[in-house]
């Protein structure tokens, strides 16, 4: 036998940065997971019990902490690179790094009014997402994204027109809740370098800003006639108004509301135009999926 795939890290390494600016006394927070994994000449720790290449995970772990105290942490995109970069400029063994970055809500609190200079709150499961790549004389490539968003619209839903045979027994809706749990990314152009990643380090807290507003705008204000139609107008839109991308993709669970029958109950009317209790259904769910790439 012989090893195909390796690849090995820290997972789960939890961080919490604060910076507190002299002047205002403001204070700020970032909260977030992340896990390395790195590739290279490492296999004989697998096939020989040879130790020696190996990069223990706890330094790893070590590395992450001391690069998030000597750098930003913010944007993601930016501290990922950097950890990276680091990785495989530091070993000369080492030749990938795979960085994933989940950053956690942390919304500064609006008190009496004003915004707080050291209190927030955690506003949803809602998380920003980065993966990074950096690859020895490749570059570093970068995937940012948000998961967790759940939103609802009581209506602006419809399907209909869909295929109809035999084992079709899905009414047509012009009128349903729509309800989904968005997971959507954005694929950045190479970046050939760690200095080239700072060099637009602006458009990546840009590009979060429009997606997330993209997603929840064009999700509220569409009548839409599917899923599918309205994950696609969101990537058409996101891709310009982030010229660097060159891919969007969208994973949509689609999480139903069953209508209740309750006309046995002395003909109560709560079905059709008349619903107004629901059965909101944890499985199964529909799941809807795409990527939208530039002409
Ligand atoms: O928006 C939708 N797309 C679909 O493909 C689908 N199938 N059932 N309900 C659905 N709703």
């Amino acid at each position: 036998s012989e090893l195909s795939y390796a690849r090995y890290g820290k997972d789960n390494v939890r961080l919490y940065k604060v910076h507190k600016d002299q002047e205002t006394g403001v204070q700020s927070v970032t909260e977030m997971t992340v896990c390395s994994l790195l590739e290279g000449d490492i296999d004989e720790s697998y096939t020989a019990a040879d130790n020696s290449p190996i990069v223990a995970t706890d330094t790893q772990k070590q590395t992450v902490y001391i690069l998030a105290k000597q750098n930003p942490v913010t944007p993601p995109e930016l501290f990922a690179s950097i950890l990276g970069n680091h990785f495989i400029s530091s070993y000369k063994h080492i030749h990938a790094a795979h960085i994933k970055i989940t950053v956690h809500r942390w919304t500064r609190m609006t008190v009496e009014g004003k915004p707080h200079p050291h209190s927030f709150m955690r506003d949803g499961a809602e998380t920003r997402v980065v993966e990074a790549v950096a690859r020895e004389g490749e570059g570093i490539s970068i995937r940012s994204g948000i998961n967790g968003l759940l939103v609802l619209k009581s209506t602006g839903s419809a399907f209909y027109g869909f295929q109809r045979d035999e084992y079709t027994k899905l009414p047509e809706t012009w009128d349903r809740i729509l309800s989904t749990e968005v997971e959507c990314g954005w694929h950045w152009k190479k970046f050939a370098s760690l200095e080239d990643v700072r060099s637009v380090v602006p458009k990546f807290d840009t590009a979060w800003e429009a997606a997330r507003t993209i997603t929840l705008e064009t999700f509220a204000k569409e009548n839409s006639p599917s899923v599918q139609n309205t994950m696609y107008k969101m990537c058409d839109q996101i891709l310009a108004a982030a010229p660097l991308t060159e891919a969007v993709e969208y994973s949509l669970p689609n999480k139903h509301y069953f209508e209740i029958d309750l006309s046995w109950h002395k003909g109560l009317k709560n079905t059709g135009k008349d619903a107004e209790v629901f059965a909101p259904q944890s499985d199964p769910n529909g799941l809807i999926q795409c990527t939208v790439t530039r002409k």
